[in-house]
C-alpha cells in the first residue's frame, strides 16, 4: 500500500483546494468594500495607463538599442537559477565551466544536507516511551516503533542510529564549517545562520579553512567530540538551507584563487594533498554515508514519514562515492543539479555572434523565488521584454518552506495570476515553463493521487499524461481570463530544467520566438 493510502481519511487532502484559493473573489465583501474596491482600481488604472504609455516608448528605444531584456519569475525552489545556468552552459560555456569548482563545495554542502536529514528523520524521540507496533519483516535489524502515551505520536528507533551518529559527526561539523564560509563574515546579509549561532560560530573559529579529519572533532560540540541527538536537533534547525546573497564573493572563496592550475587545461589540480582540504572529510565518511542511504530500516523510516529525498533539491545521494572521491570535479549536471537559494538578482548578459539575430545583447534576470525575496521584482517589470515563468508542476502535494501551511501549487498559481493580469507587463511576451516533469512523472507513476490534493481534478484518470494536460488548460485557462491583452499570445513548454539537451532547444526556440516578437515591434514603430 502506498504510504498516502494509509492517511486517515480527514488528512487525505490538502486543507484547501488551491484552485479554487487562487480564483476566488475576495472572502465576506461587502457592498461597501466593494463599491471602494472598484473605485481603488479605476484610481489605480489611471495611473497605470499613463504609466503604461511611458514604459512603451522606453520599450521602444531600447530595441531600437537591440537589447533584450527577459526576467525569471517563479516561487523558490521552481528553477529559476537552474534555467539560467543553463543558458549560461549555451551561451558561455567556458565561463560556465569555470566556476565549477566554486560549486563542488555548494554540491558538498546539499550531499551533507541531505545525510543530516535523515539522521534528523531517525533519531530517537526522548518523550516517547511504549510499546511495539506493526514492523516490517527484517530479520534482525528491526525498527522498533514507539508511541506516546496518548497513542498519537510515534517514533522509531534504528538499531544502528548511535552508530551513524557517530561515524557522520564530523560532517555536520563540516557543514557548519563550509557554511560560514560561503558568507564571508563582511557581508551585509548572512547567510542562513541565525544571530545566535553566526555568533557562536565565529566565536568558536575565525579561521575560515576547510576542515581536515584531524581537525574536525577539535571544536566539536562535546569533549568526546561526538554530536548527541539533541545537538542534531538543535543545529537542525540553524541550518536548514543554504543560500547566499548574490552580492557575496563565494565563487571566488570557493574556487580556490591562487592554487596550482594544470599548465596544459588551466584546471585546478593537487588540492587533495591539501590536508584541510573538505574532500577528505567526505571521503572518510563515504562508508558510513552509503551504509546509511542503503539501510533498509532507515528506509522504511522515510518511508512512514512520507520523506522523499529523491524529490529534494540537491539530491546526491545515490552518486555518493563518485562525490567524495577526493579528485571529483562537478559535471555540468552536478552543477545543474547543485541547489543555492538566491537572495537578491542576478544578471547574466551574452551576445549572439551569429544567426538573424547578430550583434542583440540579451539580460537575463534571476529573482529569489521566496516570499521575503519578492517584492524585489517588480522594478524589473518596468523595462522588461520577456518574462519566462516557472511553475513547478510536481509540487503539488507539497508545502512552501516559508509557509508550511500554503500549498507550493495554490501559490504557483497566485503568482501566475498575479502575472499575467498585471498591466505592467501587458505588452511583455510570456513564456510558461510547467517544470519539473520528471518528478511529475515519477510522482504520479509511484501512485500519488493528484485529486487528494486538488479537488477539482475529480476522477480524471490519475496518469502523467493526463495529469499535464490538466495543468497545462489550468495555466492556459488563466491566462486568458486575467491577462488586459487580449492579442497576447502564451507560449507554455513542458519542461524539466535539469534535462541540459532538451531545456537547450527549448532556449533556443523560446529566444528565436521573442526575437521575432521583439523586431517586429521595431517594425511596428
Ligand atoms: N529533478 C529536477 N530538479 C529540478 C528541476 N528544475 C530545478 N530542479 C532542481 O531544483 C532545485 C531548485 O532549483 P533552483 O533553480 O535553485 O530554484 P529557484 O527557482 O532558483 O529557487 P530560489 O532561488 O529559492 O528562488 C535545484 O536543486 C535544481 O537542480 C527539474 O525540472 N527537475
Ligand atoms: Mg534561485
Amino acid at each position: 500500500m502506498a504510504p498516502e493510502d494509509r492517511l486517515e481519511p480527514n488528512r487525505r487532502r490538502s486543507l484547501s483546494d488551491p484552485l479554487w484559493n487562487a480564483m476566488r473573489p475576495p472572502a465576506n465583501e461587502s457592498a461597501n468594500e466593494r463599491e471602494s474596491r472598484l473605485q481603488a482600481e479605476a484610481q489605480a488604472k489611471k495611473v497605470s495607463d499613463g504609466i503604461d504609455e511611458m514604459i512603451r516608448e522606453e520599450r521602444k528605444e531600447r530595441l531600437k538599442r537591440k537589447e533584450v531584456k527577459v526576467l525569471l519569475l517563479g516561487q523558490s525552489e521552481s528553477g529559476k537559477s537552474t534555467t539560467l545556468k543553463q543558458f549560461q552552459l549555451l551561451h558561455t560555456p567556458k565561463a560556465f565551466r569555470s566556476e565549477r569548482m566554486a560549486w563542488r563545495s555548494v554540491i558538498y554542502l546539499n550531499l551533507v544536507r541531505s545525510i543530516r536529514r535523515i539522521l534528523e528523520a531517525v533519531s530517537p524521540e526522548p518523550e516517547t516511551n511504549g510499546a511495539n507496533d506493526d514492523l516490517p519483516d527484517e530479520g534482525d535489524s528491526v525498527a522498533s516503533i514507539i508511541i506516546s502515551a496518548n497513542g498519537n505520536h510515534r517514533s522509531y528507533v534504528v538499531p544502528n542510529y548511535d552508530h551513524y551518529l557517530s561515524r557522520l559527526s564530523s560532517l555536520i561539523e563540516l557543514e557548519e564549517r563550509l557554511s560560514r564560509q560561503l558568507s564571508a563574515p563582511d557581508e551585509d546579509e548572512p547567510t542562513h545562520l541565525s544571530p545566535d549561532a553566526a555568533s557562536s560560530a565565529y566565536a568558536s573559529s575565525v579561521s575560515l579553512a576547510p576542515v581536515s579529519p584531524s581537525s574536525s572533532n577539535s571544536s566539536g560540540p562535546s569533549s568526546s567530540g561526538q554530536i548527541s541527538a539533541p545537538q542534531l536537533k538543535n543545529k537542525a534547525s540553524i541550518a536548514s538551507e543554504v543560500s547566499v546573497h548574490t552580492h557575496s564573493n563565494w565563487k571566488k572563496v570557493f574556487s580556490f584563487g591562487g592554487k596550482p592550475k594544470h599548465t596544459n587545461t588551466n584546471e585546478l589540480v593537487g588540492w587533495w594533498e591539501d590536508p584541510d582540504d573538505p574532500c577528505h572529510v567526505l571521503y572518510a565518511c563515504a562508508p558510513t554515508m552509503m551504509e546509511l542511504w542503503r539501510d533498509r530500516v532507515v528506509r522504511w523510516v522515510l518511508e512512514q514519514k512520507r520523506i522523499r529525498l529523491e524529490e529534494s533539491s540537491g539530491f546526491y545521494l545515490d552518486e555518493i562515492e563518485r562525490i567524495t572521491a577526493k579528485k571529483y570535479i562537478p559535471t555540468d549536471e552536478d552543477v545543474l543539479k547543485a541547489r543555492l537559494k538566491t537572495l537578491g538578482v542576478i544578471e547574466h548578459s551574452f551576445t549572439l555572434s551569429s544567426g538573424f539575430a547578430r550583434g542583440v545583447e540579451w539580460k537575463i534576470y534571476d529573482v529569489g523565488g521566496a516570499r521575503s525575496q519578492r517584492q524585489a521584482w517588480a522594478p524589473y517589470f518596468e523595462d522588461v521584454n520577456a518574462i519566462i515563468f516557472l511553475a513547478p508542476i510536481s509540487a503539488f502535494d507539497q508545502q512552501l518552506a516559508e509557509d508550511p501551511r500554503v500549498n507550493r501549487l495554490e501559490d504557483s498559481l497566485l503568482l501566475w495570476k498575479m502575472v499575467v493580469s498585471n498591466k505592467l507587463l501587458a505588452n511583455v511576451n510570456v513564456v510558461l515553463f510547467l517544470n519539473k516533469c520528471d518528478l511529475l512523472r515519477t510522482k504520479i507513476e509511484s501512485g500519488v493521487k493528484l485529486n487528494r490534493h486538488l479537488y477539482s481534478y475529480g476522477d480524471r484518470p490519475n496518469d502523467y499524461e493526463s495529469v499535464k494536460k490538466y495543468f497545462y488548460n489550468k495555466f492556459g485557462v488563466m491566462h486568458q481570463q486575467y491577462t488586459p491583452n487580449k492579442d497576447r499570445e502564451l507560449y507554455i513548454h513542458f519542461t524539466s530544467v535539469t534535462d541540459t539537451r532538451r531545456t537547450h532547444t527549448i532556449i533556443n526556440n523560446v529566444r528565436d520566438i521573442i526575437l521575432k516578437a521583439n523586431l517586429k515591434d521595431i517594425q511596428l514603430i
